[in-house]
């Protein structure tokens, strides 16, 4: 199984260069692990203190429930992926079984921040916005596609967002082996992925 990783801060692209990377692959191929599935389990707490965790703390994601079940996947096993719910900031309780594939694809903002995750990948990829244009795009797609508004937006992006994205995100730029500029759409950079991705399948 190639394991791919692709890092990079909210709204720098991350989803969207995934899903042109694998138009192309046939679906019993690929199959792509979201970090977000991987927040952390809060029942416990009230809707009014979830909406307050900082989402971008690598303390938010259960890391070890992750690598375990990459070390799954990666032994022919199959696994129960959580999902999870932006609107109510909780796992929903139900889950989604991912089958081994060929190709893996793990995207999300905090995946180079652990070292174990990082080790489990065979190709590491970072992509990059500038912040204007990555704020431009979360407040447009969170107000439409995650039942925010412009206050909360602002809001998150000034107490956690960059903070953490200076002290956790960027930092991890580093460890990739592939750098994706992303202001645009950066056809020549997803080209180049699918090509690795074809010639180890082939
Ligand atoms: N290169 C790009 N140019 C313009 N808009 C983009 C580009 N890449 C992504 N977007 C838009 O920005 C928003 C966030 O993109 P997304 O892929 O969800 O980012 P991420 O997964 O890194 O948070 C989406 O609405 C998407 O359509
Ligand atoms: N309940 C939540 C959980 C996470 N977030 C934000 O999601 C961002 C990561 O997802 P991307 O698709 O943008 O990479 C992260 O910046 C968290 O702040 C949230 O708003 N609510």
């Amino acid at each position: 199984m190639l394991i791919i990783g692709i890092a990079g801060g909210t709204g720098s692209g991350k989803t969207t260069v995934v899903n042109q990377i694998v138009e192309e692959l046939k679906n019993d191929e690929v199959d792509i692990i979201s970090q977000d599935s991987y927040y952390q389990d809060t029942s416990h707490l009230s809707y009014e203190d979830r909406v307050k965790i900082n989402f971008d703390h690598p303390k938010s994601i259960d890391f070890d429930l992750l690598v375990n079940h990459l070390k799954e996947l990666k032994a022919g096993k199959s696994i129960e992926e959580p999902l999870y719910s932006f609107t109510e900031h909780n796992r929903t309780g139900e889950t989604r079984t991912i089958h081994p594939r060929k190709v893996l694809i793990v995207e999300g903002i905090l995946i180079l921040t652990h070292p174990d995750i990082r080790e489990l990948f065979d190709i590491k990829i970072y992509v990059h916005a500038d912040s204007d244009e990555r704020l431009i795009r979360r407040l447009k797609r969170d107000i439409n596609e995650r039942g925010r508004d412009l206050d909360e937006v602002l809001w998150r992006y000034q107490t956690t967002l960059k903070p953490m994205h200076q002290q956790f995100i960027e930092p991890t730029k580093e460890f990739a082996d592939i750098i994706i500029p992303t202001n645009r759409y950066n056809t020549v950079a997803v080209d180049i992925v699918q090509t690795i991705i074809k010639d180890r399948l082939s």
